[in-house]
């Protein structure tokens, strides 16, 4: 089933268990800080494997020694929907281990 895009009141309810992630023109939205550039670059392959996991794929910036994320649905014209949340929620999971703040 096409996942549908959430209200503007379902998005602050999901982002209010997402600690740093914000809602900016209709995607989520994370900055992750490291120690130096190799955590940050180790930190994208995890995110990739999970993203192909779940089929569903942020845009990643990955810098010196930050990594930014930036997730929306394209299926439903770039809006966010659950599945952006369910991979925020799987990102976080993983940053505390990757050293990430
Ligand atoms: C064919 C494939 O299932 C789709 O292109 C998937 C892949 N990853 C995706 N990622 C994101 N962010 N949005 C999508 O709509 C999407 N669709």
């Amino acid at each position: 089933m096409a996942p549908e895009p959430l209200t503007p009141e379902q998005t602050e309810q999901a982002l209010a268990e997402l600690p740093g992630w914000r809602a900016a023109d209709g995607r989520l939205v994370r900055e992750y800080a490291f120690g130096g550039h190799l955590p940050a670059a180790a930190m994208v392959v995890h995110v990739a494997a999970i993203q192909e996991e779940l089929n569903h794929h942020s845009d990643l910036a990955l810098g010196y020694a930050t990594l930014g994320v930036s997730v929306n649905t394209h299926s439903v014209g770039g809006r966010v929907t659950e599945l952006d949340v369910a991979l925020a929620r799987r990102i976080e999971e993983i940053a505390a281990g990757h050293g990430a703040s």
